[in-house]
């Protein structure tokens, strides 16, 4: 295992106390500034950048950390703004009612719209928001009853105990409350089991679906979170300008609010601060500048603001805070979860028992069979080897076992249960556990962090216990079990590393300890040793054969033969989508069927 211990990557000294004074240093900032003689209007400059700083951080959440595009936060906005004027002016019921009201029209409606496009991947789900930004936008232009393009006039301001708080200093206090409540919200729910989940997104949902991650449920999630941020936004604005109409939730704001987000840092909360800030000047200054310049009248900051988003993307990919955030030393988790509680364990098969059963499957691919009626089984406590040239049919039967692609004949069973059929995160409920042929990792969270992700499924606590930090106890339990599993595979030291830092063996054994935290009872390694060194195997061989002794069941797909013939019990040799042979290694070794096969030759 030392081989795999580089010095190093040793962590330097723990200085993080930027990262734990900077906020409460913004808290305090933003508590003093209308405490300042600083004039009215700057105060209402900081109030519209706490409004657009709402559903900023939405998008943080939702494209910054789950990389899903929405060009229509501006549109949620809109629904909270106009529930919040309309209720207000014609029926009189308190703005502190109808803030409630309309969060949970935008929350229905973020639902729905969600459930119907977040299905949608790549370019058409940009699109899909686009296309629901505009309906929006003209069916609150086209009714009648809130007044159309021309809006609604004479929203009151807010009260609070009977007092009317004005636009300026009061305004701020109350809008900042909620703008650093969401952030802090924010915050938390990324340090969380639904936190873990939500950044396992934008990778992709075949690794957080392996983890047991139900990636549907989490994106309408944090859609729907991210509407209602915008809904707060709709209602301050709404009491703020004292009017609605539909101009200010159109598309053009809908892509403004990306571009704050992108240019601040999207994936960072403070980021949403640093961009609606920076943009809601800018707009500002180039309003009365570039008129001035050009001689004409006209929206021309619209035109730098497209030349801006092409630089920012261009040379500030991760925005204006992600600069701030490299030169930030990063803290070390506490470890509190030495003394924390067990998870809920499975009972384990008994030594010998058949832990999966393939029976015949078969997938094609339009004329192309590529995997042609295959049966073996692999029993607890036993390593059992599908190797066979390249194409041989190996990861699409690995992909058959766990779910990802679908039966074209055949069955699988687990542990006497049919899961032929079944999609990849209920089969991973059931105690099947696998890693990937090319690592799939959150690069950015720790190794703890990716571990714990594994043991998602013997979690329960969701994103509200999160944003209310009363999921700790479970979080120490989740910890504890990570870490565990990392000492398990001789990854002890490497817990606070971030994942994108280590070297390929490293990230290997970070997948074997992400799927043992799932408490399987079947192991499936995809190519496991790819791109190790040979100490790194040697290593790999030891943490498999202890596993092993343990009463784990592993299926191995795998290339490096040393490997394979060192540490499995029983060997499944395929070619061109058939069974060719299986046995023991000293078999399979003697087989002129499998030399040939490997040679190429006629057999
Ligand atoms: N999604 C797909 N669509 C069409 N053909 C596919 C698909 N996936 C795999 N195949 C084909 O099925 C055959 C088996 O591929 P598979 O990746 O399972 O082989 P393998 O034994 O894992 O190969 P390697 O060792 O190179 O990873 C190949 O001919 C491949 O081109």
């Amino acid at each position: 295992m030392e081989a795999l211990l580089n010095p190093s990557t040793a962590h330097a000294p723990d200085k993080s106390a930027l990262r734990t004074w900077g906020p409460l240093a913004l808290v305090l900032v933003l508590i003093a500034l209308p405490l300042l003689p600083l004039p009215d209007f700057w105060i209402i400059q900081l109030n519209y950048v706490g409004i657009y700083t709402l559903p900023v951080l939405g998008l943080v959440l939702l494209t910054g950390v789950g990389g899903l595009t929405s060009f229509g936060q501006a549109a949620f906005v809109g629904i909270g703004a106009y529930t919040t004027a309309y209720l207000t002016v014609n029926t009189g019921l308190s703005p502190w009612v109808t803030l409630f009201i309309g969060m949970a029209l935008t929350g229905i409606s973020a639902a729905i719209i969600g459930a119907i496009t977040l299905r949608m991947s790549g370019h058409y789900l940009p699109l899909a928001t686009i296309a629901w930004a505009l309906s929006l936008y003209y069916l609150m232009g086209n009714l009648e009853a809130l007044g159309k393009y021309d809006g609604i006039l004479g929203v009151k301001g807010l009260t609070v105990f009977g007092f009317e708080i004005g636009q300026q200093r009061m305004f701020y206090a109350v809008v900042w409350i909620f703008a650093l409540l969401a952030a802090f919200a924010v915050i938390r729910l990324l340090d969380s089991r639904s936190g873990r989940a939500i950044r396992a997104l934008a990778g992709g949902s075949q690794m957080a679906e392996a983890m047991g991650v139900n990636t549907l449920r989490f994106k309408i999630g944090i859609f729907v979170l991210a509407a209602l941020f915008a809904s707060v936004s709709g209602w301050l604005f709404a009491h703020f300008q004292r009017t609605v109409n539909p101009s200010p939730f159109g598309l053009k704001m809908g892509i403004e609010y990306l571009f704050m987000a992108v240019l601040g840092g999207a994936a960072h909360v403070w980021g949403a601060i640093a961009g609606a800030g920076v943009v809601k000047q800018l707009e500002d200054q180039l309003q009365v500048l570039l008129p001035k310049l050009i001689g004409t009248a006209g929206s021309y900051e619209l035109i730098v603001f497209g030349i801006m988003i092409v630089l920012v993307l261009k040379y500030l990919p991760d925005g204006l805070w992600a600069f701030v955030d490299r030169r930030l030393p990063r803290p070390r988790r506490a470890v509190d979860w030495r003394d924390a509680g067990d998870l809920p364990a499975r009972a384990r098969p008994a030594a010998g028992e058949v832990v999966l059963d393939v029976r015949a499957i078969r997938k094609t691919f339009g004329g192309l069979v590529a995997v042609n009626d295959i049966s073996f089984q692999t029993r607890a406590g036993q390593i059992v080897g599908l190797i066979g040239p390249n194409g041989a049919g190996k990861s699409t039967t690995f992909n058959l076992i766990t779910g990802v692609l679908g039966l074209s004949g055949g069955a699988v069973s687990f542990r006497g249960e049919a899961i032929g059929g079944l999609g990849a995160r209920q089969i991973a409920q059931r105690g099947v556990s696998r890693t990937f042929q090319h690592v799939k990792m959150v690069a950015d969270m720790t190794v703890l962090e990716n571990v714990a992700l594994g043991a998602h499924l013997r979690g329960r606590k969701g994103a509200v216990a999160a944003m209310l930090r009363i999921d700790r106890a479970e979080e120490r339990a989740l910890f504890r079990e990570a870490e565990r599993q990392l000492q398990r595979v001789g990854m002890g030291d490497y817990l606070h590393e971030l994942a994108g830092n280590l070297a390929m063996g490293q990230q290997r054994l970070l997948e074997i300890a992400r799927a043992l935290c799932a408490d399987p009872a079947l192991l499936l390694l995809d190519e496991p040793a790819a791109g190790l060194r040979h100490k790194e195997k040697e290593a790999l061989g030891k943490v498999l054969r202890q596993l092993r002794g343990e009463g784990m069941s592993i299926l191995l797909v795998e290339h490096d033969m040393g490997l394979v013939m060192d540490i499995c019990d029983h060997i499944v040799v395929m070619e061109f989508g058939t069974h060719l042979m299986e046995g023991t290694p000293a078999e399979v070794q003697a087989s002129d069927k499998v030399r040939a096969a490997y040679l190429g030759t006629e057999h």
